[in-house]
C-alpha cells in the first residue's frame, strides 16, 4: 500500500458492508488466517436476507404451493379456502428473524471476525473513519451492495411510493396495488401480493423482463394476466398523486388514470458508492468502481470491491461467488503467495462473464444462465439455438395437468458446446444448475448426449433440445 508500508494496523482486512458478500469476503479471508472486521450501518446479513432473497420468496412459497396443488386432478379437490394472508405475512417475517441480526452476530463472532456497528467511510488509504474512531487496514474490501433508482415522474416522491424494502417487510396486504417496473422485483412482488389478495396492476415501460429470451415475456404477461394482474405494457406514468384519503393516483401518458392504495416502484439498482469517501483516495465518487478479476479496484493494490457495489452482476449467488475469490486473494496477497487470477483460477471470478445463473421466482419460473442468443450473436459467436416446448414432456405432463412451458439452449457452434440456457415453466429452477455446470465445464455437445436424464423427470427437456439439434455425425 503507497506510503503506509511502515504503518501498525488495527486489522489485515476491514469489509465496510455485511451482507452476503461483505460476510463471505471476510470469512474466506479470516479462514485464511487474515484478522479482519467487518463495519455494518444496519443490520447484519443484508439486503438479501431482511429485504430482498428471502422476504420475496416467502410471500411467492404459498401462493406457489396452492396453484401447484390446484394444476394436478385429485389434490385440486382437497385446496378448499383462500389464502390465509397473515400466516404468510408471519411466515415471511420468521424468515427475516423479525428483522433482528442476532443470529447472523453471532455467526461472525464465531468465524473470529469482530463487527464494528456504523457507516464506514474512506478517509485514506488503509483508513475507515467509523463515527469519531479511525481504524487502519492492510487491505479494505467494500461490499455496501445497491440503493434503488427512482424514475423521475411528476409528483412520485411526495406520494411516498414503496420501494422493495416496504413491499418486502409489509405488514398488510393493500387491496390495490400498483406496480411500476418490469423487472425481475416488479414481477415477482406483482405475483406475491395478487396471490395474497390484492388487485395488482403491473406497469411496464417495455416488455416483462426484457433483458431475457423474447418467448419470457410473452410467457410471464400470459400467466400473470392468468392469475389476475392487470398487465398494462409500453407504458409510462406522466404524473402521480396522493390524496387526503391516501389513495395514490397514477396518470399515464396516455391521459388514463389508475388508483391505489399503495404504488411500488421498482425499476432497477445502482451501486451503493455515495457516501464511502471515495474522493479521499482520489476516486470519483460518481463513477464506476472498476475492478479486476479478484475484485481488486483499479489502481490500487488495497482496495476490493464485492457484490452488487461492483455492478458486475447485482445476485447474491454472484456477490458470494466473488467474495470467496476476493476474500482468498486477499489473503494470499497478505501473506505473500501467489495469486492465480487468469481465467477460471481459483482467485477469478470468471463466470461473472459467462456463466451467471438467475432465476425468477414468479410462476411459472425463469431459469437462465449464461448468454441469450441475441447477447451471444453481438459478442460475434457462431450461434445456433434450439428451443422445445415443455410442455410435451412426460415428466412436465406427470408434474401439473395442462403444463405449460418452454426452453431453449443457445450453442456455440465453432466451439460445440452451449453457452447459454433458458427454461420458463413451473418448477424449472432446479434444471438450472445442470446447465451452469455444462456451461463452465465447457461439455460438448457430443458429451452431452451422454448424459442420460432420468424418466419421467422434467429434466427429460435436455434429451428432446439435443434431438432438436441433431446427432454427432
Ligand atoms: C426485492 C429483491 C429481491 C431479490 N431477490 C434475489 C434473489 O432471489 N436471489 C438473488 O440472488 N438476489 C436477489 N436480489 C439481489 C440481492 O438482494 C443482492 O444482490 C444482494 O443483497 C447483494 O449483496 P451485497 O452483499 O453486495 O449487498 P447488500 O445485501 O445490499 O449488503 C450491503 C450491506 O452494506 C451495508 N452498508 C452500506 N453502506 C455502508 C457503509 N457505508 N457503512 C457500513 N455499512 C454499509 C448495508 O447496510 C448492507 O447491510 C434481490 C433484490 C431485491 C431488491
Ligand atoms: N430473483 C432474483 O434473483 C431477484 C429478484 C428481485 C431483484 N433482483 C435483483 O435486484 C435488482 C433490481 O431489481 P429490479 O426489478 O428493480 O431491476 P430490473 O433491472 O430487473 O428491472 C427494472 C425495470 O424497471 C424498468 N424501468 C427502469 N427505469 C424506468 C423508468 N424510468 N420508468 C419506468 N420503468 C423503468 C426497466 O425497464 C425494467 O423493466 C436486479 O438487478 C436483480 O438482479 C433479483
Amino acid at each position: 500500500m503507497t506510503g503506509t508500508e511502515e504503518r501498525e494496523f488495527d486489522y489485515d482486512l476491514i469489509v465496510v458492508g455485511a451482507g452476503p458478500a461483505g460476510e463471505n469476503v471476510a470469512d474466506y479471508a479470516a479462514k485464511r488466517g487474515v484478522r479482519a472486521a467487518i463495519v455494518e450501518s444496519e443490520l447484519v446479513g443484508g439486503e438479501c436476507s431482511y429485504w430482498a432473497c428471502m422476504p420475496s420468496k416467502a410471500l411467492l412459497r404459498s401462493g406457489h404451493a396452492i396453484q401447484a396443488a390446484r394444476r394436478v386432478a385429485g389434490a385440486r379437490e382437497a385446496v378448499e379456502g383462500t389464502i390465509d394472508a397473515s400466516a404468510v405475512l408471519a411466515r415471511r417475517s420468521s424468515f427475516t428473524s423479525q428483522w433482528k441480526d442476532d443470529g447472523q452476530v453471532s455467526w461472525l463472532d464465531s468465524a473470529g471476525i469482530d463487527l464494528i456497528r456504523g457507516h464506514g467511510r474512506l478517509s485514506g488509504p488503509g483508513e475507515i473513519q467509523v463515527g469519531d474512531r479511525a481504524y487502519s487496514a492492510r487491505a479494505v474490501a467494500l461490499a455496501t451492495g445497491s440503493v434503488p433508482t427512482l424514475p423521475k415522474v411528476p409528483g412520485l416522491a411526495a406520494a411516498e411510493p414503496w420501494g422493495t424494502r416496504e413491499a418486502t417487510a409489509a405488514g398488510h396486504v393493500p387491496p390495490r396495488l400498483i406496480v411500476i417496473g418490469g423487472g425481475v422485483a416488479g414481477t415477482e412482488l406483482a405475483l406475491a401480493f395478487a396471490s395474497l389478495g390484492s388487485r395488482v396492476t403491473l406497469l411496464s415501460r417495455a416488455g416483462l423482463l426484457s433483458h431475457e429470451e423474447p418467448f419470457v415475456g410473452e410467457h410471464l404477461a400470459a400467466a400473470l394476466t392468468g392469475e389476475g394482474v392487470d398487465v398494462r405494457l409500453g407504458v409510462t406514468p406522466a404524473r402521480i398523486d396522493r390524496d387526503a384519503d391516501r389513495i395514490v393516483s397514477v396518470v399515464l401518458a396516455d391521459g388514463t388514470t389508475l388508483r391505489a392504495e399503495e404504488l411500488l416502484v421498482s425499476t432497477g439498482r445502482r451501486p451503493n458508492t455515495g457516501d464511502l469517501g471515495l474522493e479521499t483516495i482520489g476516486l470519483d465518487p460518481a463513477a464506476e468502481l472498476r475492478v479486476d478479476e479478484t475484485m481488486l479496484v483499479d489502481g490500487t493494490d488495497w482496495l476490493y470491491a464485492v457484490g452488487d457495489v461492483n455492478g458486475r452482476a447485482l445476485l447474491t449467488h454472484q456477490g458470494k461467488y466473488q467474495a470467496r475469490a476476493a476474500g482468498e486473494a486477499i489473503a494470499a496477497r497478505l501473506h505473500g503467495s501467489p495469486v492465480s487470477a487468469g481465467p477460471w483460477g481459483r482467485h477469478a471470478a470468471s463466470a461473472d462473464h459467462l456463466a451467471v445463473p438467475h432465476v425468477v421466482f414468479t410462476d411459472p419460473e425463469i431459469a437462465s444462465v449464461g448468454l441469450t442468443e441475441s447477447r451471444a450473436r453481438d459478442r460475434g459467436l457462431n450461434i445456433r439455438a434450439v428451443e422445445y416446448d415443455l410442455g410435451q414432456v412426460a415428466g412436465a405432463q406427470l408434474h401439473a395437468d395442462g403444463y405449460t412451458g418452454h426452453a431453449k439452449l443457445v450453442v456455440d457452434e465453432d466451439r460445440g458446446v452451449i453457452v447459454g440456457a433458458t427454461f420458463v415453466g413451473q418448477d424449472v429452477a432446479e434444471l438450472l444448475h445442470a446447465a451452469t455446470i455444462a456451461i463452465v465445464g465447457e461439455v460438448t455437445i457430443d458429451r452431452l448426449w451422454h448424459a442420460v436424464p432420468a424418466y419421467p423427470t422434467i429434466s427429460e427437456i435436455w434429451l428432446r433440445l439435443l434431438e432438436t439439434y441433431g446427432r454427432p455425425a
